[in-house]
């Protein structure tokens, strides 16, 4: 039985697997597969948008000098001069005393510098429209570049891409973009209990919880979860099972013998790879004390705990910045009770919010890292700093939402 060898606060484990591992290459894909992609460049706007002055309503393009003064009980009255048809460039110019009629999104013609909507004027015959309010200059009107300006920075390099921003990738006629490719995960569940999800549990037995929790939680960031048939506790199977998922996925999770009993065999395991080293073996929070990585020639191997609450945790905490630069959302709510924690440790406790009238309540959701169901429950988790015995009951807190 071995000992918790290189423990490291779960900062320091998150950096140094960021250190170790590098984005998958980048590929040229249309905008229309590109939903949820990280852009592997930086998006400048060849154009602007819109591309000419536009109307943002259905009514008569007018120099707004020449309805200063209108109202209901003394309207103005202005030749009406022409149409602007959808779609096309015009090459009609109001002059000073005129109107032509403008559909919304139609070109305003020379001349004009607003726009009056329809539901304040009146047709008093086809050459005559009364107007009954103001309008100001470039009133309903949209400016040339007012959306975006050539040359404008649109998106940066590691974005997320949703659908709003194919929408303007789309408006500016950007139909190809460079997006990271998407990383491959490798996901191993081990253990001689472990048994397919299909089957009944026989005493002593479970079924196999991490290989579906960790894989929902790669597709979570965006990469392609790749589950493996589970290993048991054998360490020649467990090599092979590894040597496969390295050759075929650009990083791998193992669940389960993280730990130092005698069957725990995945640490030797992933030593045994030529080129391999041991990048910590430990981390000091809770739960997942005996989360441990290894690096394998250019790629990584990290050993999840067996149970599926430290498992999922883990992830979220340690290893989902690997694969997304998505940051999760936080709120703020007061606490329910005290929690004690031990100083030298980080700890992070499952919560469930509860709304009130002013502010959100936050319950702990205390219990052992075998039981799911606490996970299940929660609306995210609360983070006992490294220094702290513990979090009072009242105070404010930070909820990491899931
Ligand atoms: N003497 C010590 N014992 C333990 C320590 C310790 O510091 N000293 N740490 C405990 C902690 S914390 C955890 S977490 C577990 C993790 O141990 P392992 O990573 O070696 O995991 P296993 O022993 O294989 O499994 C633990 C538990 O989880 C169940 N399991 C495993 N895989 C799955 C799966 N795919 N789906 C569902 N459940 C799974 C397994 O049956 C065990 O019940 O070690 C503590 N021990
Ligand atoms: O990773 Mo363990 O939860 O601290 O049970």
């Amino acid at each position: 039985m071995g000992e918790f060898l290189k423990v490291l606060t779960y900062q320091q484990a998150r950096d140094l697997l960021n250190q170790n591992f590098s984005w998958a290459a980048t590929e040229l894909l249309p905008i229309e597969k590109c939903g949820d992609r990280l852009l592997a460049q930086d998006i400048i706007s060849p154009e602007n948008i819109p591309a000419f002055i536009r109307s943002s309503v259905d009514g008569y393009a007018v120099d707004c000098e020449d309805t200063f003064g209108s109202s209901e009980s003394l309207p103005g009255m202005l030749e009406h001069a022409g149409e602007i048809l959808m779609g096309s460039g015009s090459d009609l110019t109001i002059g000073s005393g005129q109107c032509a009629w403008i559909p919304t999104g139609g070109m305003l013609p020379s001349g004009s510098n607003a726009v009056i909507m329809v539901e304040y004027t009146e047709k008093l015959d086809d050459k005559t429209i009364l107007t009954f309010r103001p309008v100001g200059p470039w009133e309903n009107v949209m400016q040339t570049g007012e959306d975006i300006a050539t040359g404008e920075l649109v998106f940066t390099r590691g974005k997320r891409l949703r659908p709003q921003d194919i929408g303007l990738l789309a408006s500016l006629g950007i139909h190809e973009v460079e997006v990271s490719k998407q990383n491959r995960v490798g996901v191993i569940s081990t253990g001689n209990e472990v048994i397919p999800i299909q089957q009944k549990p026989d005493l002593g037995q479970v079924r196999d919880v991490n290989s579906y929790a960790i894989s929902a939680a790669i597709q979570s960031c965006g990469a392609i979860a790749d589950v493996y048939p589970i290993v048991p506790d054998s360490p020649a199977a467990l090599k092979d099972t590894m040597a496969r998922g390295l050759t075929e996925n650009d990083l791998l999770l193992v669940s389960g013998g993280s730990s130092v009993g005698i069957a725990d065999y995945t640490l030797d395991a992933m030593l045994s790879f030529p080129d391999s080293d041991l990048l910590f073996h430990g981390i000091a929070m809770k739960p997942g004390k005996p989360t441990l990585a290894v690096r394998v020639g250019q790629q990584l191997i990290i050993g999840l705990p067996g149970h599926p609450v430290s498992a999922l945790m883990v992830f979220h905490i340690v290893c989902a910045s690997l694969l997304s630069s998505f940051r999760r959302q936080t709120v703020q709510g007061r606490l329910l009770q005290n929690i004690a924690s031990q100083a030298g440790r980080d700890d992070f406790i499952p919560v469930r919010l509860i709304p009130n009238e002013h502010e959100l309540t936050v319950q702990p959701l205390l219990g052992k890292s075998g039981l799911m169901n606490i996970l299940a429950q929660a609306d995210g988790f609360i983070h006992i700093e490294y220094e702290k015995q513990g979090l009072y009951n009242s105070e404010m807190v930070t909820v990491t939402l899931f």
